[in-house]
């Protein structure tokens, strides 16, 4: 492909980003595969090029662009090599229309922007949450130790014991290691979340929202394989994609719960006032992990981010229900809007005053109400708000 033809397929996949991000379709990473699968032609640095393009525009833009072609010329307003291809070339865009401008600038729509800085992220901690993300793994201690394991390029160890960091871009999943699961993909804001559950062997453990695991994996590692361990979730296809995660990582004692939306109570009744830890990694608008998801940002409007918090409300009385006396609920969401952090541990130890809040001890992050925030600018995390609730004995 010209640079010009690499310029003008950015354009139209830009187009299908935009679209799905209206009509909550897939998102762009999906959007990008399906693509290249249709258009064979494309070289691997042809694919590398046009994604590129495509990230690098969605990051510039703040508000929704109107098209791809207008997210392009945004970008080229920081990048004049790329106007200079709207030259009209054969499978390159057309030229520029006199008066055509680019979308509009920014770091999200103008209300996550008061949002945001409403929660205390501004200035260089809003700009660092568009920040390209470092590739993170989690050495899996039920089968290899940080210090020993043999991999073919050297990490950076950083504060969560079993974390390794490299650039981002690392083929990882090519990597022997990771095929026999002596490792797993896992950003070092998740690891700590995951340490503040303190999840020890022969506990009773209940990863209530647990998709496809991420989180349930390093618990199994945690507890050595030992006591019981319940991935449940109310969405299938996600909770599916678990069981060779699991596999793979040698982590034999996890039993997956599909549950029924609204009926979660009924898949769950067994473990009423039995769990030792309950952890709420609960859905969100997913402002903390824009650096990975740029486009999350067009996705979102005021009554979904209210509707996130009414779940996060609903799933926090779930979650004390499951608890033991001497039991504990971890909350985690990797939002940064204390409508959907702070507020809700807030709300919840309100209602619930035989609860007391446990703030996390952990070697990152800066407190946030009762818990613990983790930033991009600060902690080079995802964004995560992490807070403990204890029920006394
Ligand atoms: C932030 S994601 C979880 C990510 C996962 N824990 C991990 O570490 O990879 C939130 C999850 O909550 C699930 N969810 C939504 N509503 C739920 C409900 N009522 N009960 C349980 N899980 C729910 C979603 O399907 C989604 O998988």
């Amino acid at each position: 492909m010209t640079p010009a033809a690499r310029v003008q397929a950015a354009i139209e996949l830009l187009d299908t980003v935009i679209m799905a991000a209206q009509g909550k379709g897939p998102p762009a990473d999906r959007l990008i595969v399906d693509y290249f699968r249709q258009r064979r032609y494309a070289g691997s640095k042809d694919r590398r090029a046009v994604r590129e393009l495509v990230y690098r525009a969605i990051r510039v833009c703040g508000p929704v662009p109107s098209s791809g072609r207008a997210a392009m010329i945004a970008l080229g307003a920081e990048d004049e090599a790329i106007l200079q291809l709207f030259d009209g070339s054969p499978h390159g865009p057309a030229p520029l229309a006199s008066g055509e401008v680019g979308a509009p600038p920014g770091l999200a729509p103008q209300w996550l922007v008061e949002a945001l800085a409403g929660s205390g992220i501004a200035g260089e901690e809003a700009a660092a949450l568009l920040d390209r993300a470092p590739l993170d793994l989690r050495i899996n201690t039920l089968k290899a130790g940080r210090e020993s394991i043999d991999l073919p390029e050297h990490g950076e160890p950083l504060v969560a014991p079993n974390a390794l960091r490299f650039p981002a871009g690392t083929s990882v999943d090519q990597w022997p290691a990771y095929r026999e699961g002596l490792v797993e993909i896992q950003d070092h804001g998740s690891q700590l979340a995951c340490m503040a559950v303190e999840a020890r062997p022969g506990e009773t453990v209940i990863d209530l929202c647990a998709g496809a695991g991420g989180k349930t994996l390093a618990m199994a590692a945690a507890m050595q394989n030992r006591g019981t361990l319940i991935a449940s979730d109310t969405d299938r296809a996600r909770l599916a994609n678990l069981a060779p995660r699991a596999e793979r990582a040698g982590a034999g004692m996890i039993e997956t719960l599909l549950l029924n939306p609204g009926r979660e109570m009924e898949s769950l009744e067994r473990f009423a006032g039995a769990a030792d830890a309950v952890l709420v990694d609960a859905p969100c608008s997913g402002t903390g992990t824009w650096r990975r998801n740029p486009e999350a940002r067009w996705r979102l409007d005021p009554a979904q981010l209210a509707r996130f918090s009414d779940t996060q409300d609903r799933l926090l009385g779930l979650a004390a229900r499951l608890v033991r006396p001497g039991g504990r609920i971890v909350y985690v969401t990797c939002s940064l809007l204390d409508i959907e952090g702070a507020d809700r541990i807030a709300h919840f130890l309100a209602g619930n005053p035989e609860w007391r809040a446990d703030p996390p001890d952990l070697p990152l992050g800066r407190t946030r109400g009762s818990g613990v925030r983790l930033t991009p600018f600060h902690d080079q995390t995802d964004g995560f708000f992490i807070a403990r609730a204890a029920l006394p004995c």
